[in-house]
């Protein structure tokens, strides 16, 4: 297994390779020299505290955001790939993409079939073919004549995933893809996803928050934070009780679980360092 942070140029087993990745925004620096590789079949969870730069980084490989250092899908450097050739690529699902609020689940769902269709030309029989098994595979049947606005927070998650499915790429990016589902779609969701990994080689990079999931998928992890990759390697080597500690300021248990380790946060003893609340809170 390669070690998950470490430059070592372009490598054509590896389906994503990120060297020195920086991304300014705004004159502010977010993403601080990240570098890492994903191999072709293998699924990634980049996990860290909010605001670390896990969506951004996961952007700038994505090919959405400017950034500096070198940012290679099957070893071709993506600032010389054509557009067509990136999206038959790779698909992502980024959190809350902007969407034609009018639009059909069905039609929207077919752009994805989008880089399959000639200019000017129409979506053929099995463009709709893959289309009616996406959204089969998701439970979408019955929403595919609804519009996108009409949906629940869940379920549009699930159309943006579907989108990303039909676009039958090869490397999926996935930010926070179950952040709105509800615990039987999420494992529904994540089931499918890496049932797609085993029977089409489909690499993943997933950002997620629910620590024990992700680990429960991946079969590495990255823990960024404040921009910087500061742990890297299998579950059990990332998701420790003194990482979380440090990184996440948060007092946890780590249980070993039959698919990788279980994180649950625990609450503060009372007698920790904590300030009593009179001496935190200015009398009004
Ligand atoms: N245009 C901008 N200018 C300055 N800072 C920005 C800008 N856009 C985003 N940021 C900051 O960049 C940091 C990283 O944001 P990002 O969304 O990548 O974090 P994240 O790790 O995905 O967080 P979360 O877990 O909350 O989704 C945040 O602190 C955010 O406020």
């Amino acid at each position: 297994m390669t070690d998950a942070h470490q430059p070592r140029g372009a490598d054509m087993t590896d389906a994503i390779t990120v060297e020195d990745l920086t991304v300014r925004l705004d004159g502010t620096l977010i993403v601080d020299g990240v570098s890492l590789t994903v191999a072709e079949g293998e699924w990634v969870t980049v996990i860290g505290p909010n605001g670390a730069g896990k969506s951004t980084a996961l952007r700038a490989i994505g090919g959405l955001l400017p950034y500096t250092g070198k940012v290679f899908w099957h070893g071709s450097p993506i600032d010389r790939m054509h557009r067509r050739d990136r999206a038959k690529a790779i698909a992502t699902v980024m959190q809350s993409p902007v969407v034609p609020p009018a639009m059909g689940v069905y039609d929207y769902v077919l752009l994805g079939r989008t880089p399959y269709i000639p200019p000017l030309g129409r979506e053929s029989a099995s463009d709709l073919a893959v289309v009616d098994e996406v959204l089969a595979a998701l439970d979408l049947e019955p929403f595919a004549g609804r519009r996108l606005d009409t949906l629940s927070g869940g379920e549009r998650q699930r159309v943006f995933l579907a989108r990303a499915l039909a676009q039958g790429a090869g490397i999926l990016l996935l930010d926070e893809p179950t952040s709105a589902l509800d615990i039987g779609h999420q494992q529904e969701v994540l089931e499918l996803v890496d049932r797609l990994r085993a029977e089409r080689g489909l690499t993943v990079l997933a950002t997620m928050h629910d620590l024990s999931t992700a680990g429960e998928y991946a079969d590495r992890m990255i823990l960024l934070a404040g921009g910087r990759v500061v742990a890297a390697g299998p579950p059990a080597e990332v998701l420790t009780e003194t990482n979380l500690a440090e990184h996440y300021r948060v007092r946890v248990r780590v249980i070993a679980g039959e698919r990788g380790p279980l994180v649950v946060a625990t609450r503060p003893q009372p007698n920790s360092t904590q300030k009593p609340i009179d001496q935190t809170i200015s009398p009004l």
